[in-house]
């Protein structure tokens, strides 16, 4: 048996990171949503009871390190099941881009192998064990827009923004998370508005929603990287309503409501950068298993 599962891109409207905790991650307030740009997960599954990875992409692990491996070795061992699975990957989701490509692609694994060896597990059990992988797994499991607190693990769904454009582009570097973090000194940091964020959302203002995008890890990343300062002054110089660092970078985003401004940003970031795209937000689905 064969089936399929899309696994988007995040990004993050605000980002606030509050303090350090002592397990060494750090409590965040983070606002975040799923977009139209995914990769693309095939399941197939093996009577051998063996998990194996396939991808045309360089970028990515084809063994145990592939966080869509662990996720399906999670399920497998968890839930006692006999049965194995090939996981193909097509890859379209920048990586270490701060879009959450690998974590999407876990959840997409706990979406399928529950329908693929017909666990029935609830979306909450999947974000549960997904917390294990990394802290925007559980996020990934439901998609849409929420907010997540803890270390990332704990979501709250919100209502998603109006429709809108998102143009991203990616400077040909990549950004660890963890380097990010222990760069970050939280006396200097700055912090976004969450509960103003909410508000937006629940009005469904998308100007407001544009006048209270913030990342506290923003200006981490930039000082180490200047091409994110770069792409931001170039985004709002073409007519972006909104520009921000997506998670710990190195994607920028920008809102845009007019199609025209859309493409005169994306065309704009084209010359500069290799990877542009100009993708809608993905709405809210209730999703039930
Ligand atoms: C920056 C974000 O992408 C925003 O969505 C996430 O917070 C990162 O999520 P992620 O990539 O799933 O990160 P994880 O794999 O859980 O953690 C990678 C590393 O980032 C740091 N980390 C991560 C999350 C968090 N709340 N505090 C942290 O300090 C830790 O050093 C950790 O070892
Ligand atoms: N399926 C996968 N897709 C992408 N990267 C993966 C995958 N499995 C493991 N990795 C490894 O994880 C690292 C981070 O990749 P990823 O694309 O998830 O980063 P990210 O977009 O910055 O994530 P986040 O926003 O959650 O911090 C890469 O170095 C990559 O080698």
């Amino acid at each position: 048996m064969q089936i399929f599962e899309k696994a988007p891109a995040k990004i993050n409207l605000s980002l606030d990171v509050l303090h350090k905790r002592n397990d060494g991650f750090h409590e965040v307030e983070m606002v975040m949503t799923t977009i139209d740009l995914a990769d693309r997960i095939e399941l197939t599954s093996l009577e051998s009871g063996k998990i194996t990875i396939e991808s045309e992409s360089r970028f990515v692990p084809n063994d145990q390190r592939n966080l869509a491996y662990r996720a399906a070795k999670l399920m497998k061992d968890q839930y006692k099941v006999n049965e194995g699975v090939n996981i193909f990957i097509e890859k379209n989701i920048p990586v270490a881009a701060g879009l959450a490509g690998g974590s999407s692609d876990a959840a997409a694994v706990l979406r399928g192998v529950n329908r693929l060896w017909n666990i029935h597990a609830s979306y909450d059990e999947l974000a549960e064990l997904g917390a294990k992988i990394g802290s925007d797994v559980a996020f990934c499991v439901y998609g849409g827009t929420a907010l997540a607190t803890g270390r990332g693990e704990k979501i709250t769904k919100l209502p998603s923004p109006p429709p809108c454009w998102v143009v991203l582009a990616k400077p040909s570097i990549g950004v660890s998370t963890q380097t990010i973090y222990q760069a970050l000194s939280l006396e200097k940091a700055v912090h976004p508005n969450t509960e103003a964020m909410i508000k937006a959302l629940h009005m469904g203002n998308f100007y407001g929603i544009c006048a209270e995008v913030g990342n506290t890890l923003e200006n981490v990343t930039m000082k180490l990287h200047e091409e994110v300062g770069q792409i931001k002054e170039q985004m709002r110089q073409a007519g972006a309503d909104a520009v921000l660092m997506s998670g710990s970078g190195p994607t920028v985003f920008s809102l845009v409501s007019q199609d025209a401004r859309a493409h005169r940003i994306y065309n704009s970031l084209k010359g500069f950068c290799e990877e542009v795209y100009m993708v809608r937000m993905l709405g809210y689905q209730e999703k039930t298993c």
